[in-house]
């Protein structure tokens, strides 16, 4: 390196290191002080949860709103979701469950809003993450609820309509699917293996690009990822992660038809959230099969001014063309209008579960 660079380069990076020691001095105090929170929870209650999503929320968002730049909002929620990751694992070591193998979107989901320092549960399906968490081997669970070019994932629906847990936090993430193979050609590939709602996000660049390719299910792109490394006729689409993790070499990235695909993800487990201020609440209805009806089950929420960001609908399976809606509503149900909406609600509809309030990403 040039001799005038370095005269000017040392000084700052001087700085720099005294400044990261001064950080480091500071993580340190920090964790010592989770400890000690950790050491007062077991003392009042040695059975309760050490995770606290609404406060995991609160220190993030404070940081937001003090934070002057240069460094980004984006870059504190990752860099403290890590430091709070790790603190907490000094405090207990949470257990998240997911759709695995490794690599997969529902595990980037589940470390973004996790952090690195879980135990990490990989499962063959998301009945099996919602049993794990039921059953108590993991603490939390990570699983898709909505695509936004496929919309709903039902079996999540369907699992949450049945489940006791509760939904604890929401994390969106970009989806960016790559086609990829042992070799990085197409060179006697036969097949494309996919989770069906990855083939469904990228049929026009399929049919438009590689019509000979046969589609085939996978559990998940991790697992078409898994095979592919197996079996060099087989290609799979999946993200870079599983690409890595199983030794790929990407033919083609960014195939979604949308390039704006993203996904939410839902955290789901036993225990509810208190208030943070900026949180939304999920709950499901059904209301009897007649006019009027659904317009009727939404008229609380608009005389108590609550907005509602999403409304999904299953069939209730009774075949008689009868509902299960899926609400997402702003607000935490603790909150005056919230509450007095939801009281309402309740009163004329067939069906009322609420699935949980949380923070909002
Ligand atoms: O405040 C707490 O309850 C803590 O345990 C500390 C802490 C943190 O590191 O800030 C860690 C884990 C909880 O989920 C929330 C916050």
């Amino acid at each position: 390196m040039d001799d005038s660079l370095l005269a000017r380069l040392r000084p700052l990076r001087e700085r720099i290191d005294a400044l990261d020691a001064q950080i480091l001095d500071l993580l340190n105090q920090r964790a010592r002080t989770a400890l000690e929170v950790g050491q007062a929870k077991q003392a009042f209650d040695a059975d309760g949860p050490i995770l606290k999503p609404e406060r995991e929320a609160m220190v993030i968002r404070r940081l937001q709103e003090l934070n002057k730049g240069p460094f980004t909002d984006q870059a504190i929620d990752a860099v403290w979701s890590q430091i709070i990751s790790t603190c907490r694992g000094l405090e207990s070591t949470l257990t998240v469950a997911y759709l695995g193998p490794q690599g997969s979107f529902s595990e980037q989901a589940a470390l973004e809003h996790f952090g690195h320092a879980v135990q990490r549960l990989r499962c063959n399906s998301f009945d099996e993450v919602f049993r794990a968490v039921e059953a108590g081997q993991a603490d939390a669970g990570m699983v898709p609820v909505e695509n936004s070019t496929e919309g709903a994932v039902n079996r999540t629906l369907d699992l949450l309509l049945n489940s006791p847990l509760k939904v604890l936090g929401e994390r969106s993430i970009k989806i960016q699917h790559c086609l990829m193979t042992q070799s990085g050609t197409l060179d006697g590939v036969k097949r494309v293996m996919a989770h069906p709602q990855a083939l469904a996000q990228c049929q026009s660049w399929l049919t438009q690009n590689h019509p000979e390719l046969a589609r085939d299910a996978a559990s998940s792109n991790a697992e078409a990822a898994r095979v592919a490394a197996e079996d060099p006729a087989v290609a799979a689409i999946a993200g870079t992660a599983a690409a890595e993790a199983w030794n790929l070499q990407v033919v083609a990235s960014g195939i979604q038809d949308d390039p704006q695909n993203r996904t939410r993800f839902l955290a789901v487990g036993a225990m509810a959230t208190q208030a943070t201020g900026h949180d939304k609440t999920s709950v499901i209805l059904a209301v009897p099969n007649r006019a009027g009806a659904v317009y009727e089950m939404l008229a609380p929420l608009a005389a108590h001014g609550v907005s509602m960001t999403r409304l999904e609908s299953r069939p209730a399976r009774t075949g008689q063309w009868e509902y299960y809606f899926y609400v997402d509503l702003l607000g935490h149900y603790d909150d005056a209008p919230v509450a007095q909406a939801l009281a309402e609600l309740k009163k004329q509809v067939a069906f009322f579960k609420v699935l949980g309030s949380y923070p909002a990403q």
